[in-house]
């Protein structure tokens, strides 16, 4: 294995074991049935122990409006441990209002979420999560601030106010390696091209120990060979178990990449692997719909 995958492998590794605290762990194993001792019980020569694996996301009828626009209507779904899951939906079909439901950043008008089995409107532990937002491409014009320093950022985010240890420091090279972008890491942020910089805002989520990854259109303006690379790295942090939600408009990179596609247009038109979306007509019931084509069976 390259040195390069070792650093992947290392900084992954970090991710996943970033807090190991039971209650606060995604997809822990609930040993239910422990008692106090410890021990496990057995029944009839089996073992009794269960094993609960919390979604990252559930989201329970959720309806969200701008005043009186509704932007997302009665959606229930969950995002699993693991997850690569793409978002799809015609243009203003809710899919970043959607997203910024799923993350705590807004908060339904009824219905639930749940963000790593808290209610997401309450969620603290913003470090778990690394979100990339939309046309973020075009943000840090004018920040001047290097990318090795914009990374250090998103370990402050973990430490709190602690003072960044060794430990801390080699994480963030990792994170860097991780991306691929060690030789610009003394480069400013401003000078980075949009692919660069996406990565750079990776390498900072990598470098907070997030173990979701939320991705708005993040390749809007990239060159189609970064575009690839980008897509190839989000393959590999995946594969490593962090979970990641991507909308992005481009059907073919979506099935190419991701594991599950939900496609919405206001409301949930499909949610599945990519073989039953696309087995399913819910691409163009939405967007038939978003041009008053199609009726959306509600039954
Ligand atoms: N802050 C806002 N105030 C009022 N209406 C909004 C606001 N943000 C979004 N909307 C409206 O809510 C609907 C959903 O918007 P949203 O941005 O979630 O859609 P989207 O699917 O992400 O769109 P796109 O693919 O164009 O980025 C749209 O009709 C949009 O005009």
């Amino acid at each position: 294995m390259s040195e390069h995958m070792n650093g992947v492998r290392r900084a992954i590794t970090g991710v996943l074991s970033a807090d190991s605290s039971p209650d606060s762990r995604v997809g822990s194993i609930t040993d239910r049935e422990q008692p106090a001792d410890g021990s496990t019980q057995h029944s009839a020569g089996r073992t009794s122990v269960e094993t609960t694996v919390k979604p990252v996301i559930d989201i329970d009828d959720v309806t969200f409006a701008y005043g009186e626009k509704t932007a997302v209507e009665n959606i229930s779904m969950s995002v699993e441990q693991g997850d690569f899951l793409g978002l799809i939906g015609p243009n203003g079909s809710g899919k970043t209002t959607l997203l910024h439901l799923m993350l705590g950043l807004q908060r339904p008008d009824s219905g639930s979420i749940e963000l790593f089995g808290e209610p997401a409107e309450a969620f603290e532990d913003g470090e778990r999560i690394g979100y990339v937002a939309q046309r973020s491409t075009d943000r840090g014009g004018t920040m001047p601030i290097t990318v090795r320093e914009a990374v250090t950022m998103g370990r402050f985010a973990h430490v709190g106010h602690s003072r960044l240890s060794e430990n801390d420091y080699e994480i963030v090279d990792e994170a860097i390696e991780t991306v691929d972008i060690a030789d610009l890491a003394d480069r400013q942020i401003n000078q980075l091209s949009g692919g660069q910089r996406q990565r750079a805002f990776i390498a900072r989520a990598l470098a907070s120990e997030a173990d979701l990854l939320a991705l708005d259109e993040p390749t809007v303006g990239v060159d189609a060979e970064s575009r690839d690379q980008f897509y190839g790295l989000l393959d590999d942090l995946n594969t490593q178990g962090i979970s990641i939600i991507l909308i992005e408009h481009d059907i073919d990179i979506l099935t190419k990449h991701v594991n599950k596609i939900a496609c919405i247009n206001k409301e949930l038109y499909h949610h599945g692997d990519t073989v039953s979306f696309l087995e399913s007509e819910a691409l163009a019931e939405a967007y038939g719909a978003a041009h008053g084509v199609v009726e959306h069976d509600h039954s």
